[in-house]
Formats: structure tokens, sequence, C-alpha cells
């Protein structure tokens, strides 16, 4: 069961577009009805992109990123690397400060510093090209990390996936997207659900339209119908991203990932979590350490800008959560995948 995946075909998704004189991004919060993209000239501008969401995801906001260093090269003199880096240094901060909780943002940035620090004159082109790589290997990790998350599945399975993991929040393919492309593409996943993932409804407003782009029929769930799916066994696999995973295997990812974990459990259900290792973060012990993102209770008060609760009520918003180790059944990487993970297996695939 190993039919080639046509790549060529999930190609068509570009959320970050670089043109040489500036950073393009798919504007994520005008899906799925308008196709628009924000030119960003400038760091700011960009570190302004990721904090609003026009452009998300792990992997996606660390691109950005990557991008944002080269614009914000574009303003400052230097004669070498060395001496643009403090230069650089302000505005690497504002980009590292747009969002807390993915790892991938400080990941990027850390390389692009590393890259500025050793480079001669063509310090310039130095970051250019880095930025470059961390895309391209982005890519070329989803498309492992397919190959590897397909292989768990047995053919004829339903998978449950939450938030979007997909083109648009990577380089291309996606993470737990792309093991749930590479899964349809080779007959062992029969029937594809998606949750709405409240409030920001990635689930609704970005999945399900990617996977129509592609072909893959896609079944929306509201978040609460999840146990009721898992419990009736239409579903085997639950195939979810990551934000941020610790040396002990715990794992940040978008608000309702640890609900359905325990559901899964519950229900006898396998929980997956497909991430490139740039969202391993071995210097975090435990998700006890991980800063977890609140974002405007605003988001919880209304529907596509017109207000649903009633004037006065509070809401508390936090946009991710912690899945424990225990709950995980395995982590899938583009180096291999840690099944059961714990801090002795993430440690002799990641190292200390
Ligand atoms: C490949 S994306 C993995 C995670 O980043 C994803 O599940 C997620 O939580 C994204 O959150 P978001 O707030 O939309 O940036």
């Amino acid at each position: 069961m190993t039919a080639t995946i046509d790549y060529a075909r999930y190609d068509r998704i570009r959320p970050i577009r670089w043109t040489g004189q500036a950073l393009e991004l798919l504007d994520q919060r005008r899906l799925p009805f308008a196709q628009d993209y924000l030119v960003c000239e400038d760091s700011d501008a960009v570190a302004g992109a990721i904090r609003d969401l026009v452009v998300r995801g792990a992997p996606a906001i660390g691109i950005a990123a990557a991008w944002g260093m080269v614009l914000a090269a574009r303003a400052v003199e230097a004669k070498d690397g060395a001496g643009a880096a403090p230069l650089l240094e302000p505005a690497l901060q504002r980009l590292n400060a747009a969002r807390p909780t993915a790892v991938n943002l400080a990941w990027a940035l850390a390389r692009m510093r590393a890259v500025l620090l050793l480079a001669g004159d063509d310090w310039r082109g130095a970051l250019e090209r880095e930025a470059r790589a961390i895309e391209t290997e982005d890519l070329a990790a989803n498309r492992r990390m397919g190959e590897l998350g397909a292989a768990l599945i047995a053919p004829g399975s339903g998978v449950l996936t939450h938030c979007n993991t997909g083109s648009l929040a990577t380089a291309g393919f996606g993470t737990a997207l792309g093991v749930i492309r590479a899964g349809v593409a080779q007959g062992r996943i029969g029937k594809v659900f998606a949750d709405e993932t409240r409030p920001w409804m990635q689930g609704s407003r970005l999945t399900v339209w990617e996977l129509q782009q592609d072909g893959i029929d896609a079944t929306l769930i509201a978040d609460a119908a999840a146990s009721h799916l898992l419990r009736n066994g239409q579903v085997q696999w639950v195939v979810v991203g990551a934000d941020r995973i610790c040396a002990n295997g715990d794992v940040a990812n978008k608000i309702g990932t640890y609900q359905l974990a325990i559901s899964a459990r519950f229900h006898g259900k396998q929980m997956m979590v497909v991430a490139p290792s740039s969202t391993v973060d071995m210097a975090t012990p435990s998700g006890e350490a991980i800063e977890i993102e609140e974002r405007d209770p605003a988001e919880l008060l209304g529907m596509a800008g017109s207000r649903t609760v009633a004037e006065g009520v509070q809401a508390w918003n936090p946009v991710f959560d912690v899945t424990p180790a225990a709950l995980i059944d395995a982590i899938v990487t583009e180096k291999g995948v840690v099944e059961r993970p714990d801090a002795a297996s993430m440690r002799a695939l990641f190292g200390a």
C-alpha cells in the first residue's frame, strides 16, 4: 500500500509568497470566500500579520518571520553579518513576540540570527537563502511525515482532525493534513471528519475548504460532536498537529486537542500528533512550562463580526492547551515516529 503520491496536486494553495521585494500573505481571516494577499514591505508588517492571524499555523509563522528578517535587513546598513546582528535584534524581538506558544517562531528566528552572525559582506543574501531553506525544508518534512504517519493507519480507517494543519499552516502539504492527504491517496483513509475548531473556526473555514480544493470529501462536525463520533465507530484515529512538543512528549496544540485525546483514549481510539522537528522543544521539560496564548475574548462573543452574546458577559479565550504525553499514541516527525512518547523515547530520537 505505497501508492506514489502526486504532490503537484496539493501545490495550489500558497499562503506565503516572497516576491523578491515584499512578502505576500494569503489573508486567512478572509477565507474561504476571498483569496486576498496582504503585502508586507517591512518586518513590523509581518509581525502584525502573525499577531492578527493573517498567517497562522506553527510552521507557517516561523517561515513568515524568517522572511520578515529578510525585510528587516533592508532597513539597516552594515559591512558584515556580525555588524548587522545588533541592528536587527529589535526587529527580531518584535517578530518573536508576535505569538508565544508555537516554538517554530523562535526556532526560525534563532536560525536566522545564527546565519547572520556568521555571514560576511553578503549577509543580506545569506538571510534570504536561509529563509528559503527554512521553507523548503518544511515542505520536505511534511511529505516525509505524510508517508510515515499514513503507514500507521490501517486500510479503511476513518480519521478526525482538529484546527488547520494543511498547506495554509505550513510551506505546503501540511502536517496532520499531510498524513490525511497521503492516507487518502494510498487508500488507507476512507472517511475524513474535521471539527469546526471554535472560536476562530480554523476547521470549518480553512480545513474543509483545503480538502475541497483537493477533491477529498470531508465531513464537518461541531466540536461538541467529537465524543459522539469517537464512540460510534466511524473514526479510528484522531490526527492533529502541534505548536510545541516538550522533552517529555507533552504537546501544546489548538484548544480542544486535550479533550479529543481524553475522548479518544476513553473510546479506545488512537491519537496521532504530526509535526516537524522544528516544533520539538527539548529545552522545555514538560507542558507546564509552556506559555499558553490568550486572545481577545471578542473572538468568543460574536460570529463573523456580529455579536451573539449579551452585552456585559465576560469570556476567557485560551487558544492552546496541553495534551499529556500519556494520552498520545504516536508523535510523527520527519526524523521518525515516537510511539507512546515519554522522556526516554523523545531523547532517543531528538537528543538531549
Ligand atoms: C501545522 S499547524 C499545527 C498547529 O499550529 C495548529 O494545529 C494550530 O494549533 C494552529 O493554531 P493557530 O492559532 O491557528 O495558529
